[in-house]
Formats: structure tokens, sequence, C-alpha cells
């Protein structure tokens, strides 16, 4: 009998995880499983409970948004224990690259399923991350959405609009693979090691999350034209092919600035990293899906 773990946290998706984790335990204990639920006390939680039960169980299901998928995933990192998602948040960028249904019982019928795939575990400065990362004006939203006393994609939509206007574009040394660095502005800068950031919105469209590459996506300064034409873009999956966004592909990305430090994302979260910014890709784990897009 196949031991699973979902690991359910009680605040991602406006509260809804608890019934998503109960009707999924549910659903694969009539399928045989042995299923347990265990749910998240605070942040970071996730990363301790994956790490210890992964030795005693064969899958370890998040229940959540990116940012509990990125916590169980992380604490999978160098053990065998296969990463499961029951998406429960308001993006779910990795759920939807890897097309698993929205549908709690749907998705758990997945888990069941046991399609298996590599995922890669990127790094920024030491710190996974596996749907993207990147500094600029989504990593900016990030940071003002994580101190907005809501959560939803209706609150983030209204931060985009508060702050487009005020934005200002950075400039980055970046070096590819330890190339030659060259220096760019960005609007946004944005590490893909899956497609989307979530919601359907393509930002690096030719990731595959097991090829153990990176793709970088590069906006430069926007005005109104072209923020428009970048968000409908991002919906069609070929934001890349506008003349001004540049992409470039590496296993390993180098970001330079006269700056100390930086406000980034790490899968949609806030957080902050010291100069130089080193995103690469070494480990995999595997993770249950339906494709690598
Ligand atoms: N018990 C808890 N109490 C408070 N915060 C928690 C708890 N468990 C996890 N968290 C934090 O909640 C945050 C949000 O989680 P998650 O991303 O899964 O949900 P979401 O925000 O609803 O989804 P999405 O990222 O798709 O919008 C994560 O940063 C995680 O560390």
């Amino acid at each position: 009998m196949k031991k699973v773990v979902l690991i359910a946290n009680p605040v991602s998706g406006n509260g809804k995880a608890k019934k998503a984790a109960m009707l999924s335990a549910s659903i694969l204990k009539e399928n045989k499983f042995d299923a347990q639920i265990v749910y998240t006390e605070y942040a970071g939680h996730a990363t301790k409970l994956s790490k210890n039960l992964s030795d005693k169980n064969d899958i370890i299901v998040a229940v959540g948004g990116d940012g509990t998928v990125n916590e169980v995933a992380t604490g999978l990192v160098g053990t065998n224990c296969i990463l499961g998602i029951i998406p429960n948040g308001s993006g779910n960028g990795l759920a939807r690259h890897l097309k698993i249904p929205m549908n709690t019982s749907k998705a758990a019928q997945c888990i069941i399923k046991q399609y298996i795939l590599a995922l890669d575990a990127p790094t920024i400065n030491g710190k996974h991350f596996f749907c993207t990362a990147g500094v600029g004006f989504d990593a900016h939203i990030s940071h003002v959405f994580a101190t907005m006393s809501g959560r939803g994609l209706k609150n983030y939509i209204k931060a985009i609009f508060k702050e487009y206007g005020g934005y200002q574009t950075g400039t980055y040394g970046i070096q590819l693979d330890q190339k030659e660095e060259w220096t760019q502005k960005a609007f946004v800068m944005t590490v893909g090691n899956a497609a989307q950031y979530g919601n359907e919105a393509f930002i690096a469209p030719k990731a595959k999350v097991g090829d153990q590459q990176l793709e970088m996506t590069i906006l430069p300064s926007p005005n109104l034209l072209k923020g428009a034409i970048w968000g409908i873009r991002l919906f069609l999956k070929n934001i890349d092919k506008s003349n001004d966004v540049r992409t470039f592909s590496g296993r390993s990305i180098q970001v330079n600035s006269d700056e100390k430090s930086v406000n980034g994302h790490r899968d949609g979260e806030p957080d902050t990293w010291e100069y130089p910014l080193i995103f690469k890709v070494e480990d995999q784990i595997k993770v249950i899906g339906v494709s690598d897009n």
C-alpha cells in the first residue's frame, strides 16, 4: 500500500485547503492508498514537515498554492520521495504547467494514476524555486501584495494597476553560463523553470520543468500601449515573439548591479537577495503531473 501525506496550508486559496485535503484523502483511501493529512502552522513549516516525512512515505502532496508547493518541494530535494500537487492557490503556476486539473477530485485522480515527471529544482542564491523567480515589477508587486490584507487574483490585479505608473526600470549586468557580461535595462527580469506565473499567464513560454535549463525573459521599459500588448501576449503564450522582449536559455545566470540588494520573488512569494544574483539548476526531484507542456 502506497503511503501518502497531504501537507495542507490552511490559509491558501482563501482558506479552502482543509476541504480540499479531506476530499483528496478520502479519494486516495478509497483507492487503497494509506493517506494522512497534516496542516502547516506557519510560513516555512511545510519544508520541515516534508523533509521529516520523506523517508517514511512514497508521496508527499502539497495542498495549496505555489508558495506551499515551493516549501514542500524544497523539503524533498535530495530524497526519493515523489511530489504531488492538489492545487488550491490563486495562481497555481506549477500545477497548471504540469496540466494538473484545478478540480480537487480530478487532481486526486492524477495522484492515483502516478504519471511521474522530472522536476528541476533550481536555486536563486541558494534558495529553491520551481515555477518562476526574478526581479523587477513582478517582484515589486509580490512585495506590495504581501502587505495587503486580502489575497486572491482580484487584489493582485488591483496592486498591478496601482503600482504600474510609478515603478522605475532597473539596470542590471547579466552573465549567461559564465560568458561575457552585458548591461540590460529591465522592467521585468524573470527566470522560468516552468512556463507560467500562474493563471495561464506565460512569461517563459519555452520553459520545460525537466530539461535542466532556465529560461530568462526580459521586458524593457514599457509605455501604456506596450504594457497592454505584453499583458495580452502573456495569455496568448507568445510574449517571446514580441520584438522588444529578450529571452535567453542557460543553466546558470548571474545578475550584477551597483546596488547591494534587491527585492525579488520566488514562486510569487516576496524575497530579498544580495548581489550578485545567481540562478542555477543542479538538482531534480520527481513530481506527479500530466505533461511537461
Ligand atoms: N499556517 C500558516 N499560517 C500562515 N501562513 C502560512 C501557513 N502555512 C503556510 N503559510 C504561508 O502562506 C503563503 C501563501 O501560500 P500559497 O502560495 O500556497 O497560497 P496562496 O497565496 O493562496 O496561493 P497563490 O500563491 O497561488 O496565490 C506561503 O508563503 C506560506 O509560507
